[in-house]
């Protein structure tokens, strides 16, 4: 009874005369208030009971409300998908344990390797140069270890040549695009950091040993061209040379199934810029000033020059960390500004730091263009990509930890697919405009491929890059550009190669699963029969798809994927999509070095990040060219609205702030 008085006195008392506010001090306070009758201790604990109660109801009601919310049962947390598939930490085991090198590591240095070892403390070879790629998948091979696939009822496959021609060659749509074509060469720099794929070429023209007995293993796989095909066979040509990839095998690893090594360090760390070792690197490097060595024309840096093999002395290859700088206009440009944003750097540093060595400005310098280059790829070029919400929620999720369990290398199927579908927003032409705005050239693409001293005659860098920034880009869709899907690589003794003929080859070449492996691992429905790819394909490619193709378990990955619709606010479909934010996912969380990573050795001071922070695509291009107002959007043509037709102007809005890098000198 006294009980049940108690309960009533202390109801009553609750709601009717309890200082609520006194009550709560007393909760967070943990003692009683003062002056309070012995009724006072079962109040406290009553209170605590009714917010547990309230907190839980709550929690499960918004649980539910999640639940029933989720309705794009497509969009899965990728990593948590591909990482609970296998475990990183066992991927290429054998070649750890049988083939890698054996490397000392200081953890307190500040500055990455230039192969990019030492960056994981457990595991201080993942993602260095001259490493096996990744695969998300198990190798499909047609004997297990080597030899391109072929159907599942065991013929061959369709021809890489045949299904261009069938499926994509007419299937060019001129829709203007908001982007602009300097996405795209974004786009090439990205892929050239984090990839790079040595083929065993040898000098040998595949098609012309085809015929012979003895064929070279690099020239097993040429690509057949039907007789009819629209453009080759006006030159009478029915083979398109090829020659494989190179496999641990040439690195003095013998592996089976066929395992595939990357030339460049997997880390986005401007090893394109710089090199992937240390031979590169310090035949780059001036050694004075922290500088890279550079060429001055018309009082502009350029790259250094090599040889060329012509014997006309105006004609050169630049020099850079990667190879294939000389490819095309677009990336040969880029890599002329990312040499010459280095200098401006390290020259900016010293002004602020008199008494850095060279090496200190140079290693400064690098660490400061390699966040720049992270910074840009994750804020400005993949929420174009992949979309805002998808960048946001899947690619930039898990704050800003390191996680030495997360494997950073790049997946085969990456860099032999997903990425290359983006080959789909290379244009055919570039623009050179002047600074009147007036378009003084227009050039094909395929016409000066590995001629890249165009750049340098008189102002042509400049007007390139203007053009590159208000020239509408391809836009993404189901094809290449007509020239790049003949032409590629053309010359006086030979018509050219297909670039899609050769993703879709490299993905047989580098045994890559079929794109039906690829819808499983993403989460989408494994398709039955091509009737179920209605999903994510349109109708008429699935008709296509069932002419060329005996079972829907045989169509290569990357032509799945360039058919996919692209996803909502993405360039890219839901396969492409789930593959590029896998690989973008662990190259943050697993790179002990990325920018904004807390709590490393090689950590920038919370003034540094601000200003990195603040620095785009926008200020590299003001202090390096002659360009001098931009766009509010680097990557759009032009922007929409009233406002569109104003520019920014570099000396207004562009200046970098190099202060947080003066270091105090104490006596
Ligand atoms: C004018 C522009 C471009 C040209 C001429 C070009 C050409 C090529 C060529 C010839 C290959 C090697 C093909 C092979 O033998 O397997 C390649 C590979 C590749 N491309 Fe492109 N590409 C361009 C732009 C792009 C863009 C915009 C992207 C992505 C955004 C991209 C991503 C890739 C990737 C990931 C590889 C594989 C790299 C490796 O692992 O070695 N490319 N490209
Ligand atoms: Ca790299």
């Amino acid at each position: 009874m006294s009980g049940m008085i108690t309960l009533y006195q202390y109801w009553h008392s609750y709601w009717l005369s309890t200082d609520i506010p006194v009550l709560a001090k007393s909760l967070l306070l943990n003692r009683n208030v003062k002056g309070t009758k012995p009724l006072q201790s079962y109040r406290s604990q009553l209170f605590v009971i009714f917010v547990i109660f309230s907190v839980l109801i709550i929690t499960f009601v918004v649980s539910v409300i999640n639940f029933w919310s989720d309705d794009d049962q497509y969009v899965q947390p990728l990593h948590a998908i591909i990482k609970s598939k296998d475990d990183f930490t066992m991927k290429n085991k054998e070649y750890f344990d049988r083939c890698a090198p054996i490397v000392s590591c200081d953890y307190n240095d500040k500055y990455r390797t230039s192969n990019g070892t030492c960056n994981n403390p457990n595991n201080p070879i993942w993602g260095s140069s001259n490493t096996p790629f990744i695969r998300l998948v198990d190798a499909h091979y047609s004997d297990g270890i080597s030899k391109l696939r072929t159907s599942f009822d065991g013929k061959l496959l369709p021809s890489a040549r045949e299904i261009q021609v069938k499926l994509f060659l007419n299937k060019q749509t001129r829709i203007p695009d908001k982007h602009n074509q300097l996405l795209m060469q974004w786009g090439q720099f990205m892929a050239h950091d984090v990839s790079n794929l040595a083929i065993d070429t040898n000098g040998e023209d595949c098609c012309t040993y085809k015929n012979e007995t003895q064929i070279s293993s690099a020239c097993e796989a040429t690509i057949e061209i039907p007789i009819d095909d629209p453009v080759y066979s006006k030159y009478n040509s029915t083979c398109m040379k090829f020659n494989r990839a190179m496999t641990s095998n040439n690195y003095n690893c013998p592996l089976q199934p066929l395992t595939f090594i990357n030339d460049a360090s997997h880390f986005i760390d401007g090893s394109q810029i710089y090199g992937s070792n240390d031979y590169v690197v310090s035949t780059l490097r001036s050694f004075t000033g922290g500088t890279l060595i550079s060429v001055l024309e018309n009082s502009q840096e350029f790259c250094p020059h090599s040889s060329f093999k012509s014997s006309d002395t105006n004609k050169y290859f630049y020099q850079s960390g990667d190879l294939r700088a000389n490819w095309n206009l677009g990336i040969a440009l880029f890599h002329n500004m990312f040499l010459r944003f280095h200098n401006f750097v390290a020259f900016k540093l010293k002004t602020v730091n008199a008494l850095w060595s060279d090496e200190k400005l140079y290693q400064e310098s690098r660490r400061f263009v390699g966040a720049i280059v992270q910074h840009i790829t994750y804020t400005q070029f993949l929420p174009i990509i992949l979309g805002e919400n998808y960048t946001k929620d899947e690619v930039l999720s898990s704050n800003n930890k390191y996680d030495t369990t997360v494997n950073p290398s790049t997946s085969q199927e990456f860099s032999t697919g997903a990425f290359r579908v983006l080959h789909n927003i290379v244009p055919a032409q570039h623009r050179f405009i002047d600074s009147n705005s007036t378009t003084v050239k227009i050039v094909n693409v395929t016409d000066w491929m590995n001629f890249p001293y165009l750049l340098q005659q008189g102002s042509n860098y400049d007007h390139l890059l203007r053009g590159l920034l208000s020239t509408e880009g391809r836009m993404s869709q189901p094809s290449y550009n007509p020239l790049i899907s003949n032409l590629m690589f053309y010359s006086n003794n030979s018509i050219g190669v297909d670039l899609l003929s050769y993703d879709i080859q490299r993905g047989r070449d580098t045994g890559l699963p079929p794109y039906n492996k690829m819808r499983e691992l993403c989460g989408l429905p494994v398709a039955k029969s091509f009737s179920d790819l209605i999903d994510v394909l349109p109708t008429d490619d699935i008709y296509n798809l069932e002419t060329l193709y005996s079972s829907v378990d045989d169509i290569d990955f990357i032509v799945g994927a360039l058919l996919e619709t692209p996803e909502n606010d993405a360039l890219v479909g839901n396969t492409s999509r789930c593959i590029i934010g896998d690989f973008f996912y662990r190259s943050r969380v697993g790179d002990r070095f990325f920018y904004d990573n807390e709590g490393q050795s090689g950590q920038f001071s919370k003034y540094q990040l601000e200003v990195l922070k603040s620095i785009n695509l926008d200020h590299i291009i003001c202090a390096t060219s002659f360009v001098d107002n931009l766009q509010k959007n680097i990557f759009t043509k032009v922007d929409n609205g009233w406002y569109s037709s104003m520019k920014w102007s570099c000396s207004e809005k562009y200046m970098i702030d190099f202060k947080p890098w003066e270091e105090e000198l104490y006596d």
